[in-house]
Parts: structure tokens; sequence; C-alpha cells
């Protein structure tokens, strides 16, 4: 692929991601999103060889709840990303204006990113960063998971962790190794966010975000009205010992699941 291949269009998410742009293939008329990395910004931060890992991972990945990415090319000075685009926007713009998702929207999302997670966890990757903030959703409101750890300007965040704790599970937390189940933890968080509109151990103090998490301090505000349902599966998941954590193939059989996701 070259530059010359595509016609350019709106930039995408208004530069949050780093530089997205819409864009159409001259040939096929296929509708991309293509993201550009400078390269002098990926020698800065050394993740030259990260980058190519990443790339080589993603683009073996086929989940229709996972965003593609088709491929990528270089040219003298930056490296393009050539990735699915997701008709219908970002999730976290959608969360924002409906304050929080009915149970049968909440329910169908969690059902679906717990069957993209089966399928990565299938291929050893884990952690995928699912916050709101990296979820798009498709043509017919599919949700995606577009992991944009990877954008330049996020390259920093892995090292310095700046940006909300609130995804984190008590041992990324307390820096100790971890397994595929801070998903099943990230996961459980997401869930009480769409249900209630915020995450379940906001707080002002990153210190104090930090305390509510370690010490799984889950309270369930009685505005809005949920089912107890939804709350047994979010405090079957929002477990401090990660091996006690709902396991994911079981989430989908949980009632609450099986009663209100599409
Ligand atoms: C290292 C490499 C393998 C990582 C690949 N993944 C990324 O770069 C993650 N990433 C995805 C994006 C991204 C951002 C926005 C969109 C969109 C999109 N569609 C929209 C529709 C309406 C309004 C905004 C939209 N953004 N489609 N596909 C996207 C893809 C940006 N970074």
């Amino acid at each position: 692929w070259t530059l010359s291949d595509f016609e350019i269009g709106k930039p995408l998410g208004r530069g949050k991601f780093g530089h997205v742009f819409l864009a159409r293939e001259k040939k096929s008329n296929h509708v991309v999103a293509i993201k550009v990395l400078f390269k002098s910004q990926l020698k800065q931060s050394q993740v030259n060889h990260q980058l190519r890992r990443e790339v080589e991972i993603q683009s073996h990945l086929r989940h229709t709840n996972i965003l593609r990415l088709y491929g990528y090319f270089y040219d003298q000075t930056r490296v393009y990303l050539i990735l699915e685009h997701a008709a219908k926007g970002e999730l976290y713009k959608e969360l924002q204006k409906c304050k929080y998702f009915s149970e049968k929207r909440a329910a169908t999302y969690v059902a679906s990113l717990a069957r993209a997670l089966i399928y990565l966890h299938g291929k050893h990757v884990i952690h995928r960063d699912i916050k709101p903030e990296n979820l798009l959703l498709g043509t017919q409101g599919e949700v995606k998971i577009a992991d944009f750890g990877w954008s330049v300007h996020t390259f920093n965040r892995r090292k310095t962790m700046c940006g909300t704790l609130d995804y984190l599970p008590p041992e990324m937390v307390e820096s100790v190794e971890h397994d595929a189940s801070v998903d099943i933890w990230s996961l459980g968080v997401l869930c009480y966010e769409f249900l209630y509109g915020v995450p379940p151990f906001e707080a002002k103090e990153h210190s104090d975000t930090y305390r509510r998490i370690v010490e799984v301090d889950l309270k369930f505000p009685s505005n809005p009205i949920v089912s107890s349902a939804s709350k047994d599966l979010i405090s079957k998941m929002l477990v401090k010992d990660s091996s006690q954590r709902l396991p994911l193939h079981k989430l989908l059989e949980h009632p609450w699941i099986i009663q209100n996701a599409d």
C-alpha cells in the first residue's frame, strides 16, 4: 500500500487518538480509518519493536468485536495503520449522551466484550484496556475493542500510568504480576459504568481511588434502579482474589446476561 491508494477524508475523533483520518481505498471504494504515526515520535519513545509486535498480533486477530487492523505502510517520515472504520463512532460519547445504558444494552455490550476477550485469551493476548474510551460502535451498533494503547501520545502512558486508574484491578494497582483475569475485573468495572454512568471506585483523588480498588469498596447507588441480577454478576467479577473472579464463559451463562443480552 501507499498513501496514493487512498483518498483521505476528515479527521476522526479530532486528534484524540493521534492522527486518525477517514479514508477510502480508491480501487475497492472500501472505507477505512488511517492512523498516522510519526517515525520521529516513535524513535524518541523507543517503541518501534513494540509497535511491530503489536501490529503483528493485531493483524492476525479476526473477531467481530475487535477492531480490524488491515495492514500498514510507511514513507520517509511516517507509519500508516490501515484500520477498520467503525461507522457509529465512540461508545463513550453514547454513554455521555445517555448518561447510562438500559440493562438490555449494557448486557448486550458486556456479552459481546466477553466473547471478544475469550477469543483474545485463547490467543494468549490479555489486558486490552477495555474502558469506554477504547470502544467503538460498528454499523449495526455492535461494540468493537480498539486498543488505542498504541497511539503515540499514549505510549508514555504505559510508563507514567497517567490517565485513569479506575479500570485497574488490585493486582495491577499493587503492581504484582497479572494474568487474563485482569480483563474480567475491567469488564466488571465497565458493566457497572454502563449501568450507573460512573465507574465503581471513582474518587476525587488518585489515592482514594487506589484505596477503594484494593479494598474492593463496591457500593451500588439506589439510582438508577437496576436489577439485583446485574449486581450479582458485577459482585462476582469485582473480586480481589483474581482466581475467584467469575470466568468469562460462566459470565455468558449468568441469568442477567441470558435475560438481557441480544
Ligand atoms: C499498534 C497498532 C496495531 C494499534 C492499532 N490500533 C490503534 O491504533 C487503535 N486506534 C484505533 C483508532 C480509531 C479511531 C477512530 C475510529 C473510527 C471512527 N469512526 C467514527 C465515526 C464517527 C465519529 C468518530 C469515529 N471514529 N473508526 N475506526 C477508528 C479507529 C485510533 N487508534
